[in-house]
């Protein structure tokens, strides 16, 4: 007899359902949601305003609780994973203390966790040089672009070395050159952290070109209607998103929206 190896997956949603009580009514914002995401999986949730894409990413961080249905973070409950820090959140504003420089920022949940000095000091040198910001880790927040902003956030999610890294939309508050040169920029952290990534975008270039797989949301309520692979090789440049085989997947996509 062959024994096949069947990998834990990384965080397993199992008929996930959500609905929220209004003063007047209950929105139902998820419905039966179920699908694996593997360790070290770059994945995208993609869907139109509403799907309910920013309710997923938060009950997978444990930050809201399911209607129905479970999620398992590798074999274990959403709440173990989060008292164990297994999680580093972007969110779409940077959420930075404007009165500690850029290097206090990104120490703050290791001062929080107590770690030693030293400790703080080595991890934040790598990180800065990480997120390309090491000239600027004297500066305050204010004095940084939005872009470099965001970098902050992303070398403060990964502070605590969380092996799942939640992103809610964290550039669409940039301009298009800057959000497409931080896509780039993500995919080259990525490569060197190899964690797990989950996404939120309202973009189709944005998913296609970060992810392995783009996990499609359609609205009324938010149901996983496609999950397409993105077989595009790595590492991705700046010159792919011109290839027909990327203006493909857009089309593959645009017409998944289509058909619901
Ligand atoms: N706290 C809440 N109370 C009531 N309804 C809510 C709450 N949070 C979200 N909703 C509703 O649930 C649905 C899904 O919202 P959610 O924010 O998850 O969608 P989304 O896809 O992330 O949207 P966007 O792209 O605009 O951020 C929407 O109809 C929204 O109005």
């Amino acid at each position: 007899m062959t024994l096949t190896k069947i990998d834990t997956p990384e965080i397993a949603i199992d008929q996930v359902s959500m609905s929220y009580q209004t003063d007047t009514a209950k929105v139902l914002a998820l419905k039966d949601i179920t699908v694996d995401i593997q360790k070290g999986e770059f994945v995208s949730l993609l869907g139109p305003s509403g799907c309910g894409k920013t309710t997923l990413l938060r009950i997978m961080a444990d930050l809201i609780q399911p209607t129905s249905g479970s999620v398992t973070v590798s074999g274990g409950t959403a709440k173990e994973a989060r008292l164990a820090r297994k999680y580093g959140i972007v969110f779409q504003s940077p959420v930075l203390y404007d009165w500690r420089k850029v290097k206090k920022n990104i120490t703050l949940p290791l001062e929080m966790m107590g770690l030693s000095k030293e400790v703080q000091e080595k991890r934040a040198t790598t990180l800065l040089d990480l997120v390309g910001l090491s000239k600027f880790k004297e500066k305050y927040p204010w004095q940084l672009s939005g872009g470099m902003q965001q970098r902050v956030a992303i070398a403060r999610a990964l502070a605590i070395e969380p092996e799942i890294l939640l992103m809610d939309e964290p550039f669409s508050a940039l301009d298009e050159f800057s959000r497409e040169r931080l896509n780039e920029e993500l995919l080259s952290i990525w490569s060197k952290v190899g964690n797990t990534v989950v996404f939120v975008t309202h973009s189709i270039p944005e998913a296609i070109f970060l992810s392995d797989r783009v996990f499609v949301l359609s609205p009324h309520p938010g149901r996983l209607s496609k999950i397409v692979e993105i077989d595009l090789p790595r590492p991705r440049r700046e010159e792919m998103r011109n290839s027909p085989e990327f203006y493909q997947l857009i089309s593959d996509i645009r017409n998944s929206f289509e058909g619901v």
